[in-house]
């Protein structure tokens, strides 16, 4: 599947055909088969904009492989785009913890990991995220356990997320925070952005961005890649 007619919104590119020109020579042509089945299962949903965009997928894909990703998690999985490319690039006995209180959602692309021969790595809970973090941390042999953490649950929460990820992920273990550009709308005046989710997110991700590049803790990349991605690598 290219990408003609269904790209997803590029919004912090110059222009549209900046954004296909980089799926269309650099992103779909690499991109597994059962990932381009995944997103072709999820284009009649009226939330299929929610998917992570294949461009993050490709990057996160080469982060897992660098950190020799084995033990990770995820938290907002919706059909399962970012959990299948994280399943595809782990090893045979690699984990995936993948927390989603859509449990509907995530049937939708599950068939399409099992048929992928990866649904042995996938530990699906149907739950919302912040009380599955705190019970994890509850033993401390959890902490600085995870290799790798994938975020795009509720915006709102993902300083919260933060302060717990910081501390399940081990010291030179990867985070990946999904949407911290937010439409390109954390550049634009308040008022520019109409009340309501959208600029409560907005808010969010400004706050969000500001707390993580003044903790100490992390090495950070800010990367207009998608939807803006906030890339910590724990340093201590
Ligand atoms: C943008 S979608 C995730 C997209 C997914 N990463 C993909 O590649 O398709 C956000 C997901 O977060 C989930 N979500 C919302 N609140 C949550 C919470 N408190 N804990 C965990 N997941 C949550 C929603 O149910 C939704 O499926
Ligand atoms: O439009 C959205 C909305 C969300 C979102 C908002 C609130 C939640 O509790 C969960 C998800 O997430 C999105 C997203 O991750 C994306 O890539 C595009 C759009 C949206």
């Amino acid at each position: 599947m290219g990408s003609k007619g269904m790209t997803p919104n590029a919004v912090l590119l110059q222009s549209k055909g900046l954004y296909e020109y980089i799926l269309d020579t650099a992103v779909y042509p690499r991109e597994a088969e059962p990932l381009k089945e995944l997103r072709n299962a999820t284009a009649s949903h009226p939330l299929a904009f929610f998917g992570t965009t294949p461009d993050v997928g490709q990057l996160m894909g080469m982060l897992l492989k660098l950190v020799n990703a084995k033990k990770t998690i995820e938290l907002g999985v919706f059909t399962g785009y970012s959990l299948l490319l994280t399943a595809l690039n782990i090893p045979n006995d690699g984990r995936v913890m993948a927390i989603d209180p859509d449990r509907e959602a995530f049937e939708i692309g599950f068939p399409i990991m099992q048929k992928a021969g990866v649904a042995h790595k996938i530990d699906f809970i149907e739950a919302e995220a912040l009380p599955v973090l705190d019970k994890l941390l509850e033993d401390k042999e959890n902490e600085g356990s995870f290799d790798f953490a994938f975020m795009d649950a509720d915006k709102n929460n993902y300083l919260n997320y933060h302060e717990r990820l910081m501390k399940l992920v081990k010291v030179g273990g990867i985070i990946i925070y999904d949407n911290t550009l937010w439409g390109g709308t954390v550049a634009l005046p308040e008022n520019a952005v109409p009340e309501g989710g959208k600029r409560l997110w907005r808010n969010s991700s400004i706050e969000f961005n500001r707390k993580v590049v003044g903790d100490q803790r992390a090495e950070i990349s800010l990367a207009p890649l998608g939807d803006g991605i906030m890339i910590c690598r724990r340093m201590f």
